[in-house]
């Protein structure tokens, strides 16, 4: 076993905490959208005025029918309610009103549905995980040694080197069931938080796994004094055995907490005896889930839900938060703190996060080649197609500079409108795990938006430097080599700021079917404007201001000046005076309204319109993710 001093390099071995609650309660927000008329919001009660304590060293279940409230009751006692959830009561850690950042500060939380980084092998998501999670003085062997033992003692040794995988079409999940379940168990155990919820973990599992499980959690709650809550639905009585006390609940209520002998007894007082035959878990949930006989009638549940806050069970409870919050006053805020240990830890450097955030998503990247080579491939196909097009068209007379105007704007539409639909789906597809990440303290939203775009941008520099080069090698459009290099950097810039628009609009829209609906007349706005349709000196006013939000505009003019500006003569075919001719490159600008001098000014520009669609959709994500954790 790991011990404490081992795990935390520096820092004492923690006391363990109380956890508590008074009249609790917790109501979900339901907005009844209209049409026509103004939307109105209800409350619905999920909780009801609901009281309780855990104490450290104690393995704590809540048990009821689904519905009953487990997830809702065990979000709310960690601070991690979904945003739509209003609570009302206090929730008490060591006798003080807890506020989310302490108790998500000394807390883990094992989520009913397990997710991670499918790419990701067992022991690389631990590793992560610790860098992450665990305090800046913990020493690399020390995390070596704790990732190897959590291994070991969770039976994970086996597949420490197997790629976790993901479920979901085109996907393939490696690892099992219970794998899975172990590793998410892991993860939450590396800092050994004085406070560990999880929610249903037995689910999905075969009876040995479950009850290695919760044996686990036994062991933890009781040789590190760890205050552990897990939800469970049915219990096998093998299980129901390791619980040092159960919480019944029916519908948002508690009908008992205390031992299962305790809980037994109580029942039988209530006129309900469970069979000797009979697994206590099973008769507990038989009556909480009881149904009315006529409208008047109480439930079996509501019965007993009556009978435990009249109960002297109740009055127990009561009597250890009374002394709980007595004992909290006689000490300081500040030796509240240093009881949770809270001012002694030193979490990872922001950039040391940021790095390790970046290096995963890059690992990420790397591990799934195919949907790169894919659209490397698609890039390299479309660059010969259009190439094969153009070729022997680009010379320097009338009809080539239509056909050179042409191939500009190729580039610039391919580096468009590809980069800005892929990038709908990253945020909406990412937002779940982050915010679960995100309320573990593994990362901040600017971390997590960081590093997302900084391990997209790599790809978007190597994909329109291919691009380019192929297609000017087929179709042999010949420039200087600064003039290439320029086209480079324009193209580039406008890719980014294409992704930058994707991703903005994924931001700010909760479905991609909507964000397309709003980007498509977006996109066209910008293509009638970008210069090669209409002469932007002749749009008309209510529309003009357009061109200067167009990136395709200002790549498409960049890309012009680069390739025009050095063309002194331009082969005129046509000897007949009233047929226009252009004779040189400044000619050629002219005619699209474009100008030498706005070189600079169009890098600028694109510059500028990258970081704004990345300041946007920063905020955008910000409350999104806000609503979401
Ligand atoms: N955001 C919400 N809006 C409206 N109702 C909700 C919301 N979240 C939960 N509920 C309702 O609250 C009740 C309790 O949900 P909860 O998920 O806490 O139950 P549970 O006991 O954990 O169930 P299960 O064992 O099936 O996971 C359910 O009836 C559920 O439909």
């Amino acid at each position: 076993m790991i011990t404490d001093k081992e795990n935390m390099a520096g820092v004492k071995r923690r006391e363990g905490v109380t956890l508590a609650w008074r009249h609790l309660s917790v109501y979900a927000r339901v907005k009844n959208k209209k049409l026509l008329a103004k939307s109105t919001t209800t409350y619905k009660k999920i909780i009801d005025d609901v009281t309780g304590i855990i104490e450290p060293g104690n393995l704590v279940a809540i048990i009821g029918a689904s519905g009953a409230g487990k997830s809702t009751l065990m979000g709310c006692l960690a601070q991690r309610m979904s945003g739509d959830m209003v609570m009302e009561g206090s929730v008490l850690i060591n006798g003080r009103q807890a506020s989310g950042m302490n108790t998500r500060g000394i807390s883990g939380f094992m989520h009913q549905e397990d997710m991670f980084r499918g790419a990701l092998t067992v022991s690389e998501h631990l590793h992560f995980l610790a860098r992450l999670r665990l305090d800046r003085r913990t020493s690399i062997a020390q995390r070596a040694r704790l990732v190897d033992d959590l291994l070991r003692q969770l039976g994970l040794e086996h597949c420490r080197h197997t790629r976790i995988g993901a479920p979901g079409p085109g996907q393939r999940v490696v690892l099992s069931g219970g794998e899975r379940k172990r590793l998410s168990f892991a993860g939450e155990c590396l800092s050994y938080p004085p406070l560990l919820f999880c929610d249903e973990p037995t689910t999905g599992l075969d009876s040995s796994s479950a009850l290695a499980l919760v044996r686990a959690l036994r062991a933890m709650a009781i040789e590190r004094r760890r205050t552990v809550l897990i939800s469970i639905h049915q219990p096998g009585s093998h299980l129901v055995e390791l619980f040092h006390s159960v919480l019944l609940l029916s519908q948002g209520r508690i009908a008992f907490m205390g031992s299962t002998d305790e809980a037994l007894a109580f029942y039988k007082l209530n006129g309900f005896e469970c069979p000797s035959s009979y697994n206590p878990a099973d008769f507990f949930i038989k009556q909480l889930a009881g149904s009315k006989t006529s409208l008047k009638e109480e439930t079996d549940a509501e019965k007993l839900c009556s009978s435990y806050s009249q109960s002297d069970s109740f009055k127990r409870v009561q009597d250890k938060i009374e002394s709980e919050i007595k004992k909290s006053s006689l000490s300081t805020s500040q030796e509240f703190k240093i009881e949770l240990k809270l001012e002694r830890r030193k979490g990872p450097r922001w950039l040391t996060k940021l790095f390790w955030l970046w290096y995963r998503e890059m690992l990420e990247v790397a591990r799934n080649p195919h949907v790169q080579t894919i659209r490397l491939f698609h890039k390299i196909v479309l660059a010969i197609v259009v190439g094969l097009c153009f070729t022997g068209t680009l010379t320097l007379d009338q009809k080539g500079v239509q056909a050179i105007q042409g191939v500009l704007f190729m580039l610039v539409t391919e580096n468009t409108f590809s980069p800005m639909y892929a990038a709908l789906d990253y945020f909406p597809h990412q937002l779940p795990l982050f915010a679960r990440e995100h309320a573990n303290g593994v990362c901040t939203r600017l971390q997590f938006y960081i590093s997302a775009i900084a391990s997209m941008t790599p790809v978007l520099t190597l994909e329109p430097v291919i691009f380019i080069a192929v297609l000017y090698f087929i179709s042999g459009l010949s420039m200087s080599l600064n003039a290439y290099i320029l086209s480079n950097i324009a193209v580039i810039l406008c890719i980014n700021v294409s992704a930058a628009c994707g991703i903005f609009f994924s931001t700010v829209f909760t479905s991609i079917p909507v964000a397309m609906a709003y980007l498509v007349p977006f996109d066209y706005c910008l293509m009638i404007t970008s210069g090669l349709f209409v002469k932007l000196s002749t749009l008309p006013w209510h529309v003009s201001w357009i061109r200067y939000l167009s990136w395709m505009m200002y790549t498409n003019e960049a890309l012009s000046i680069v390739s025009w500006q050095q063309v002194s003569n331009i082969t005129c075919e046509t000897h007949r005076a009233d047929l226009p001719c252009l004779n040189s490159g400044e000619e050629v600008l002219e005619k699209y309204s474009f100008s030498a001098s706005n070189l600079n000014c169009d890098f600028i520009n694109l510059f500028i319109l990258y970081l704004t669609f990345h300041i946007l959709a920063f905020i955008f994500f910000f409350f999104r993710s806000n609503r979401v954790s």
